[in-house]
């Protein structure tokens, strides 16, 4: 269990972060902290396992103060999953899996077995993947050792920081399953933190709405949905259920190329110059598709932006 009590974070240019956090994460819970850009969420994830100091408060851990713990017990107690996950370039994938059991002293059988078993959890083969360099695999499958690595030496918790948010969206919903199931089977104290509220609503137990460092709204999806606190909350959950109505944005759209974005909504082609399609999400939220009058879904202006960033990535990066 995890107890923020009256926590707050003042950064030394005056910037105040988060502001008088109070709230419980329970034992075994997936709890994800959302919000815009700027509003506190990774400042509250990272005073958890102590790589940003608090200005204020306390923050407990299983009701012991995380002053009181001696940080690197803490740190290997508490796995943590980065956006651009760091695997070490010059060792196997079992090397970088294995990283915290040694310096822990597990033995090397019971790393095998366990490397065998996470990889197999995230659906890598392990004859293929476990002797691999990073560089081998694909964003998606080191994203995938990037999750199972912060779970190797089997840590009481595990924060997680917008660990999907650079992948294209197909790989993102992979690894959103993939999590899922390793929810299921480990029930571990998990802390993530994201600003797509489908993804939160897909992957928590409770969700924590924050605006300007406060919490605005702790609740479960269905109460959330149901009872969103403030027009601040029914904004945010508004639009992210729309679009998840009729189609995924993703499944329409195909790579852009220079002249724009095409595709197909089962038989119903779509083909918008690029130019015409960011102008008019420009003026409106979302873009209604229409066919014969009648309307088939819906094109959110942040997912096709998300969309769109990935893509030039990827053009610009080829070979990545
Ligand atoms: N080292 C720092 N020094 C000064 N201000 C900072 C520092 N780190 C973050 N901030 C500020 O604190 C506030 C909260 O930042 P934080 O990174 O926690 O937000 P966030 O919700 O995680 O944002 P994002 O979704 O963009 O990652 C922002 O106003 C940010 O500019």
């Amino acid at each position: 269990m995890i107890t923020f009590d009256n926590v707050s974070k003042e950064y030394p240019d005056g910037t105040v972060a988060v502001d008088s956090l109070n709230f419980e994460i329970r034992q075994g819970e997936f709890f994800v902290l959302i919000g815009p850009s700027g509003c506190g969420k990774t400042t509250t994830l990272k005073m958890i396992n102590r790589l940003i100091p608090l200005s204020d408060g306390t923050i407990f851990i299983n009701g012991k103060k995380i002053s009181e713990y001696n940080i690197h017990e803490l740190r290997w107690n508490i796995g943590y999953v980065l956006q651009q996950i760091a695997l070490f370039p010059h060792m196997t994938i079992e090397e970088n899996i294995t990283v915290v059991p040694e310096m822990k002293n597990w033995n090397r059988e019971k790393m095998k077995q366990r490397v065998h078993e996470l990889l197999e959890m995230v659906g890598l083969d392990p004859e293929t993947y476990a002797v691999r360099k990073p560089k081998e695999l694909s964003g998606g499958q080191q994203q995938r050792v990037g999750v199972i690595r912060a779970l190797a030496a089997d840590p009481e918790m595990i924060l997680m920081d917008e660990p999907f948010s650079a992948l294209d969206p197909i790989s993102r919903e992979k690894l959103q399953d993939d999590l899922l199931r390793l929810k299921k089977n480990l029930k571990k104290t998990t802390v993530f933190v994201t600003h797509d509220m489908q993804e939160a609503l897909k992957l928590a137990d409770r969700i924590c709405v924050m605006k300007d460092g406060k919490i605005v709204q702790i609740g479960t999806p269905d109460e959330l949905t149901k009872n969103p606190a403030n027009e601040f909350v029914k904004e945010f959950l508004g639009d992210k259920l729309a679009w998840d109505g009729d189609f995924h944005v993703e499944e329409v759209l195909q790579p852009i190329s220079e002249e724009g974005i095409y595709g197909s909504l089962s038989d119903v082609p779509i083909s918008i110059p690029l130019q015409e399609l960011l102008e008019k999400l420009s003026e409106q939220e979302q873009l209604a598709v229409q066919k014969n009058g009648r309307q088939i879904g819906i094109v959110n202006r942040q997912t096709v932006i998300n969309y769109l960033s990935v893509q030039l990535q990827k053009r610009d990066m080829p070979n990545e």
